[in-house]
This record gives C-alpha cells, structure tokens and sequence, in this order.
C-alpha cells in the first residue's frame, strides 16, 4: 500500500455539464480515495452517464475541475494536462468497462490479443510472457483455456463482458470505470459476473466508480453511494447506510420501490 492512500485518487469540484440549455449533471463534487468503490445510482435520466463521462475524460465538463492523483503523487487537472498525457493514464492507470462489451473489445482479434494488446501498450515485449499473463486472466475470469485463440464474437454475452473485464485489468490499473457492467445480462449471468468482479476490486484494491440504475449492483459492489436526481446529487454515504436507512423521499421511494419489485 502506498504511504498516501489518505489522499483521494480522484477529487471532482463543482462539476456540470450542459448540453445547450439542458442540464446533463449539476454542481457535482466527490472524492474517490485508493481501494474504494463507489457507485453512482438513479433512474433514467438522472445524469449517471452524463457524470462518469465528465470525470473519465470523454466528454468536457462546462464548468468545475477533475483532479487525478498520479502515481508519482502528483495532482493533476484532468481537463488542463495534454491529450498524450491524458492517452498515457488511460492506457496505464485506468479502466473503463462498458456495459456493451462490443464497445470495449475488438470482435475480430482473439481473445488473448484482446488482453495481450493492453500489455503490448504499456510497452510488454515479450511474446511468450505476453501469451502466458493473458492466459492467467482468462483463467481468472473463468473463461475456458481452449478458447484463448477464438475471437470474442463466438463468444456468450457473460464471456463477453468477462473478457472486457480482464482485458482492462491486466494493467493493473488503480482506477476503473464500470457503465451498467451487468446491464445486458440474464440475471443469473449478472449473479456470477457480480462476485467475480467482487472479488477481483478485492484482491487487486482497485479504486472503481460503478454507474448503476439496479440497486442491488451497487449494494454487493460499493461501499459509498451517490444517489442523482436531476443532475444534481440528492444523497451520499456509505452503501449500508444509504439503503437501509435513506433520509432523503426520493431515495426512500427508489429503495421502497426496487425492493417491491
Ligand atoms: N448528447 C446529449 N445531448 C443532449 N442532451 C443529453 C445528451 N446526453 C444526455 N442528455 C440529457 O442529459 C440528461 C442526463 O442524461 P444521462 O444520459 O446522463 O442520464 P442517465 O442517468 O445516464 O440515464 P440512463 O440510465 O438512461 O443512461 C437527460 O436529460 C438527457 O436527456
């Protein structure tokens, strides 16, 4: 563990975003600190996508800053640092899980390329090591041996995103982004998908920021939650606490809800 883990890894101020005169998200502010999951929840609407686009440098917030914690321990202003600075950290210090694993796969290169190709961008060489490190992922995402040299297409939806899921972890990232993770999948896929990723955030202490509509993901995943509203976040806290004694209506009404369902 780093001597600094007190420090947070990410500190998002005063953040919003507007599409012409609509709101996307609102005056939004955060930290992330080393090792902590935390999701982000709401309905339809509410500026989940909006708001992890702003803090994961995909779409520039109109007003408030995103600082990032290097590894060195610099700070640095995600939206002020250059686009090959920016490329650097993607390809080194951060994960992105999309909740359609097309978006975040190649579909016609095999499955081990697919997680070889992110050790060949952190400038790994060697061919055999290389083979050999994608191969210990695909175990680890308990996706069969004898399919390292298949192309992901052929492959179920829950292999999919598992692939994904080692693809971005390979690097050993410290932060990664997860859209619905588990939102295309049947629910006992989504079950299983659920306590792998659990226990990989677990044992590689990877810091994750989790878009979910589905209470439940963020229950088993995080350990903070921000319920959105509007654009604007309505309630935080720790992920127990929230849903089992929510203080504000609307989020008594999102868990009342869910839990009826
Ligand atoms: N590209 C866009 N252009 C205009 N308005 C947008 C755009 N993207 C989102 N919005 C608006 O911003 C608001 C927040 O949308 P956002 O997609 O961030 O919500 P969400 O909580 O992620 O919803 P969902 O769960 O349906 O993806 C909505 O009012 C939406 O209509």
């Amino acid at each position: 563990m780093s001597v600094d883990n007190d420090q947070p890894l990410l500190k998002v101020s005063g953040v919003s975003k507007f599409y012409g005169r609509r709101p996307g998200c609102l005056d939004v502010s955060f930290s992330v600190y080393p090792g902590e999951v935390l999701a982000i929840v709401g309905e339809s609407g509410s500026g989940k996508t909006t708001l992890l686009n702003c803090i994961s440098t995909r779409l520039a917030p109109t007003t408030g800053t995103v600082e990032y914690r290097m590894r060195d321990g610099r700070r640095g202003d995600l939206y002020r640092m250059s686009e090959a600075e920016r490329r650097v950290l993607m390809r080194t210090d951060w994960g992105f899980v999309h909740q359609n694993p097309a978006d975040g796969l190649r579909m016609t290169v095999s499955a081990g390329a697919n997680v070889g190709e992110r050790l060949m961008a952190i400038g790994e060489r060697h061919y055999g090591n290389i083979r050999e490190t994608a191969a210990g992922w695909l175990e680890r995402v308990e996706i069969p041996d004898d399919r390292i040299d298949d192309q992901p297409r052929a492959f179920s939806g829950g292999m999919r995103q598992r692939l994904q899921i080692a693809r971005n972890l390979v690097t050993s990232p410290r932060l990664v982004f997860m859209d619905e993770p588990t939102g295309g999948l049947d629910v006992s896929v989504q079950a299983r998908l659920l306590d792998l990723v659990r226990g990989l955030v677990n044992d590689l202490g990877l810091a994750a920021i989790v878009v979910t509509h589905d209470l439940a993901v963020a229950r088993l995943l995080s350990h903070r939650m921000m319920v959105m509203k509007e654009g604007r976040v309505i309630e935080q806290g720790l992920t127990d606490r929230v849903l089992d004694d929510p203080r504000e209506p609307y989020t008594q009404l999102l868990v009342s809800s869910i839990l009826q369902v």
